[in-house]
Parts: C-alpha cells; sequence; structure tokens
C-alpha cells in the first residue's frame, strides 16, 4: 500500500486542483491530503472558505481518499503522525524538494519527494483569479444598480417639477 500525501490551500476549487489530485493519487494507492490552515496562509491573501468547509470539499473529490486540516504550529507533526511513502507538490509549491526530503530523512522518514508538473491551462485554473473576476463583476453589478437608480431619482425628480 503506497501512501501518497498532497497539500495546498485549495479555498475555492478548479480543474487546476482536480488535475493535480488526479496526478498525485496515480502515484500510490491511497491519496490523503493536508489543507493548510487559514493562520499559516502567508505567501497570499488569507482564504475565502473556512478551513474546514475547504476540507470537507476536498474530502468530497473522487480521488482523495481522506482529507484533514495541517497542524497549525508545526508542518511536520501529520507528516510523522501518517509516515506517506510520498509527498506531492504542485507545480508551483514554493518548498524545495531536497530541503524537504532532508528534512524528513532527519526525522527517521524515508519519504520521497516528486514535483508534478503538470499544470491544467484554463481561463480561471487559479483561486486568486476567481476571486478578483467575482470582486470586479461585483463592482460592476453595483455600479450599474447605482446608475439605475440614479436615473429613476431623476426622472421621478423631473416628474415632480412639470406637477
Ligand atoms: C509536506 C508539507 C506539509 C504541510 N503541512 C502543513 C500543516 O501541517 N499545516 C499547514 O497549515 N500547512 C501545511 N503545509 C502547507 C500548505 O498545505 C500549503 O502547501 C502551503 O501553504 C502552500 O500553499 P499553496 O500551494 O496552496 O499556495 C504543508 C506543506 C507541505 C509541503
Ligand atoms: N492550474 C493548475 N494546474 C495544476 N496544479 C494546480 C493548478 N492550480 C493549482 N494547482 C496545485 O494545487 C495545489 C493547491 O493549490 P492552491 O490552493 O494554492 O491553488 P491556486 O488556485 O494556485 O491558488 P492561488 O490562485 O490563490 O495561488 C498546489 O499543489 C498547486 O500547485
Amino acid at each position: 500500500m503506497v501512501r501518497v500525501i498532497a497539500t495546498g490551500t485549495f479555498d475555492i476549487i478548479h480543474p487546476g486542483h482536480i488535475r493535480f489530485l488526479k496526478e498525485a493519487k496515480k502515484l500510490g494507492d491511497e491519496l490523503i491530503v493536508i489543507v493548510a490552515r487559514e493562520k499559516n496562509v502567508r505567501h497570499k491573501p488569507k482564504p475565502i472558505i473556512p478551513e474546514e468547509q475547504r476540507r470537507r470539499v476536498v474530502e468530497g473529490i473522487k480521488y482523495v481518499d481522506k482529507a484533514i486540516l495541517g497542524d497549525e504550529e508545526d508542518m511536520f507533526k501529520p507528516i510523522m503522525e501518517l509516515k506517506p511513502d510520498i509527498i506531492a507538490l504542485g507545480y508551483d509549491q514554493h518548498f524545495n524538494e531536497k530541503w524537504l526530503e532532508e528534512e524528513l530523512r532527519k526525522r527517521g522518514l524515508n519519504t520521497k519527494v516528486v514535483r508534478i508538473a503538470a499544470k491544467e491551462e484554463c481561463e480561471f485554473c487559479s483561486s486568486t483569479k476567481i476571486i478578483k473576476r467575482v470582486a470586479e463583476i461585483a463592482k460592476k453589478r453595483v455600479e450599474e444598480y447605482e446608475a439605475r437608480l440614479a436615473a429613476m431619482a431623476e426622472k421621478s425628480e423631473v416628474k415632480k417639477e412639470v406637477v
């Protein structure tokens, strides 16, 4: 039984996440995902979705056998408990494979670190891009609504003057 671990924030799920998890599962028999704790997401804006909901959505993906929330203080704690054969890193995850393998060796684990280079290309294959699009569209819709209200108010002012 080859146990694979994948990690990530998984804020707004998109086809890039599905591709990553599909490739990670192919590396072994069992895929466990460690979902980043809100407190530890410092390299980009904080996630929109609360951590327990992010975990539940990831666990619902068919390639994922189990998803857990990571540790808040020590990223190696869940790894030491789960003792994976393989850790899969996504194409843009900022961890160095060599460094990570060395840290695991120091802790007595012979885990292999594998970089999944595959990148799914689509217009919104990024949580950050989806969030930006939602913000832009929401802003535009509010502006359009306010313009409609202003136009209606102006019409009723004109009416009042005529009367
Ligand atoms: C081997 C490994 C273990 C990790 N363990 C934890 C953890 O226990 N708790 C946590 O909050 N983040 C942990 N992380 C970090 C995140 O899950 C995530 O990979 C990191 O924040 C980069 O996020 P992104 O690729 O989603 O931007 C771990 C990352 C790796 C590579
Ligand atoms: N388009 C993609 N193709 C393949 N893998 C991806 C893609 N997008 C994200 N991943 C992988 O999914 C995992 C979790 O990524 P993460 O939660 O940071 O998503 P993200 O959409 O890249 O987020 P953000 O846009 O906020 O940086 C990482 O291993 C990452 O490399």
